[in-house]
């Protein structure tokens, strides 16, 4: 039988953690919400407050939905709040060394029936998988950005993913009326496979002059019809995690075309990771965002 999942516990409350964490309590799950710090718990639970309250502005929920999934919320400082959890989603930095130190910590804090899932954009499910005492429950649920707003879901099962744990996965995804897809465990699966080298090129044309931040955003928003320009989704995905994608794939695939543009270095170098910091290709600390070259 498909194991039921009614309790989630997520490690991490940046943007995607908390995110996963909104549409799992919208969708009537209990969620256990833990980070580094109560700082960074108390701002996760304040976005996610935010985005709510949006949504109510806008119509699509009403105000007792919104304050009925934040009380399905529960901020928790330590994995020990994950004891009931049938399933874990990690969703820290894209960091592998930090990724498997959360795995081995967790592992002996969870049911043993449990399930354990990693939202990473690119790192290899069966390595992390690894690290933990269980790879047959182990999974990559991988989410989208704005997880309240996009329709998919990947799927990637590890090598010792056993069917159960992915049935499970597939049948939580479908709780939380998103769509999967499955993809097989290769460097970034298949979004970020194709996303971030077209990224990565963005930047490149930035690199070499051919063309300005606002042009080569205006050039793709209205020549390709992309929602938003290469440059604009860079600092909206985090230009830390662009430029970590890049290195799995260019060391996972050894093919010099995955090359990390330095242009790209020099701005996680400079700490000017995008919108959570507040400067990346744009500079988003006055009113409006202004190109940084
Ligand atoms: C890196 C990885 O591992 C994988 C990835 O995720 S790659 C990134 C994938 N994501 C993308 O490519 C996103 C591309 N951008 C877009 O699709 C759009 O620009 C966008 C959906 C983000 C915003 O669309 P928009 O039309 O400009 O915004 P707007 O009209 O203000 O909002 C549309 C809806 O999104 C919601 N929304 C917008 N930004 C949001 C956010 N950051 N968090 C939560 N909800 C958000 C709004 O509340 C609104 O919801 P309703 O329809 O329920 O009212
Ligand atoms: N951004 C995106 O568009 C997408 C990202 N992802 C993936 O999701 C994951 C999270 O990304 P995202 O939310 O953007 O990143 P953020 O930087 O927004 O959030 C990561 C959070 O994890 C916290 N953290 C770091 N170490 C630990 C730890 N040991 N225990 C608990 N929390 C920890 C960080 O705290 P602090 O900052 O204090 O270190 C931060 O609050 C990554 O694997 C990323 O690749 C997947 C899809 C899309």
């Amino acid at each position: 039988m498909t194991m039921d999942i009614r309790t989630v516990g997520i490690v991490g409350a940046g943007q995607m953690g908390n995110g996963i964490a909104h549409v799992c309590a919208a969708a009537g799950l209990n969620v256990r919400l833990n980070d580094v710090s109560a700082d960074r718990l108390n701002q996760g639970m304040a976005t996610i407050n935010g985005n709510l309250a949006r949504q109510v502005s806008r119509g699509s929920i009403s105000e007792d939905e919104r304050r009925a999934a934040l009380d399905r919320i529960q901020p928790v400082k330590t994995y020990e709040g994950f004891a009931d959890c049938d399933l874990v989603i990690e969703a820290a930095t894209e960091n592998e060394e930090i990724k498997r130190k959360i795995l081995v910590d967790l592992c002996p804090l969870v049911r043993p029936d449990a399930i354990l899932a990693t939202n990473t954009s690119s790192i290899s499910i069966t390595r992390l998988a690894a690290a933990t005492d269980r790879p047959e429950r182990f999974i990559g649920i991988h989410f989208m950005n704005p997880v309240p707003v996009m329709q998919l879901v990947e799927l990637i099962r590890g090598i010792a993913t056993e069917d159960p744990t992915f049935e499970a996965a597939r049948a939580f995804t479908a709780k939380l009326h998103k769509t999967t897809t499955v993809s097989e465990d290769f460097p970034a699966f298949i979004v970020n496979r194709i996303l971030l080298p077209m990224i990565n090129e963005a930047i490149y044309v930035l690199y070499e002059g051919v063309g300005s931040v606002e042009s080569i955003d205006t050039a793709m928003r209205l020549g390709a019809n992309h929602p938003m320009g290469p440059l604009q989704l860079a600092d909206f995905i985090g230009l830390d995690i662009c430029l970590s994608v890049m290195q799995v794939l260019h060391d996972g695939l050894a093919d010099t075309k995955y090359r990390p543009c330095p242009l790209l270095v020099k701005y996680v170098e400079a700490g000017w990771l995008g919108r959570k910091t507040k400067r990346g290709f744009y500079d988003y600390r006055g009113e409006n965002p202004v190109p940084t070259r």
